[in-house]
């Protein structure tokens, strides 16, 4: 018997349903799950092939990499190269300290200007395959094995993981849109994906209130689909389709990723499957440190971005144009460097 399935505000699944069952039953659990896609672009999967004891192993070694001294984290080789003027790539690999990215909600925005003067009080570790096309286009940038012994073989082992994850939930959503299995699977071949690593320090609450810090701001992810896990901390929150403007709070739930559609296969999808607004707000009161400045709980996030083959080029899904392709063929260099550009302060 699997095990009741938790509560959560939005859908939440047993994506073992999907993944060990075959014909009807399986077109069953595939079409639930892209029916929350195409309402909220996001859903909560449990019981999915990365172990709850893993993901806590994660955890505990982006602790570390945070806790290191600060002068290894900002060693020039480990920087983020879209950190740097001076480098013309927007490949993002390595460390970037706490107020350089910053997620716009919409590139034709007027209000960006303003949304970038309040800073995303975040740093982040970031990381791409240790092979293939993506690490010959930008190597990883790691701190040295003797700073933080076995750092880098888990995130690596840990990266594949997520990858084959990604490939299974690809599969899911290609047999819920009554799509060949492989069909969105086999755009992803070169695993050119992106792993982050996120600490958002603990800040003033007053100081998220007020709007003088964020963690981060209202968007929507760029690529195919994001794969989350979160701490138990909290402060992530969902746009509600049904009421524009007002927020659905996705509370932490243990074992579960929250999977959700990005604009790259909100795009691709003709518009069927909805890219979704979402934002971290400050944590709920209990998850304050109580003392006299109410300093909200360090949280610790990692999103792994499936992203599609640079090279290849995608049009709107035949099978989805309905009365016509919303929008003409794009590559997905083109299109993620286009909204990469846009995402750091100095461009
Ligand atoms: O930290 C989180 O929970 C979400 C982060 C996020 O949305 C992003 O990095 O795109
Ligand atoms: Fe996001």
């Amino acid at each position: 018997m699997p095990s009741a399935i938790p509560k959560a505000n939005l859908p939440i699944h047993d994506f073992s349903y999907f993944s060990n069952s075959e014909g009807e039953e399986k077109l069953k659990a595939a079409t639930e799950i892209v029916d929350a896609f195409k309402t909220y672009g996001f859903v909560y999967l449990v019981n999915h092939s990365i172990s709850t004891e893993k993901t806590k192993t994660l955890f505990d070694w982006s602790k570390k990499f945070f806790y290191l001294p600060y002068d290894e984290r900002t060693k020039p080789e480990l920087l983020c190269p879209a950190t740097d003027p001076k480098q013309s790539g927007f490949v993002a690999r390595g460390y970037t300290p706490v107020g350089v990215e910053k997620l716009p909600q919409n590139l034709d925005d007027q209000g960006l200007k303003s949304l970038r003067a309040v800073p995303d009080s975040k740093d982040m570790f970031e990381m791409g395959p240790d092979k293939g096309v993506g690490q010959e286009r930008e190597p990883n940038r790691y701190p040295p094995d003797a700073v933080i012994p076995g750092f880098r073989d888990f995130t690596t082992s840990f990266f594949w993981d997520a990858h084959e994850l990604g490939m299974d939930i690809l599969r899911c959503i290609a047999i819920g849109l009554g799509l060949d299995e492989n069909y969105f699977v086999s755009y992803h071949e070169d695993a050119d994906n992106l792993f982050r690593l996120i600490r958002y320090p603990a800040v003033e609450r007053a100081a998220i209130k007020a709007g003088t810090t964020a963690r981060t701001t209202a968007h929507t992810d760029f690529g195919s689909i994001t794969i989350l896990f979160q701490d138990d901390v909290g402060g992530l929150e969902v746009e509600d389709p049904a009421k524009p403007g007002t927020y659905i709070v996705a509370t932490p739930v243990q074992g579960s990723v929250i999977v959700n559609v990005g604009d790259f296969l909100m795009r691709w999808s003709n518009d069927v499957l909805k890219s979704n607004l979402h934002r971290v707000v400050e944590p709920p009161a209990d998850r304050v440190l109580s003392n006299d400045m109410e300093i909200t709980k360090e949280r610790f996030s990692i999103p792994f971005f499936v992203q599609a083959d640079r090279k290849k080029v995608v049009q709107c899904v035949k099978e989805l144009e309905g009365s016509g392709a919303k929008y003409p063929p794009v590559s997905a260099e083109e299109y993620l460097n286009m909204r990469r550009k846009a995402t750091f302060k100095k461009f």
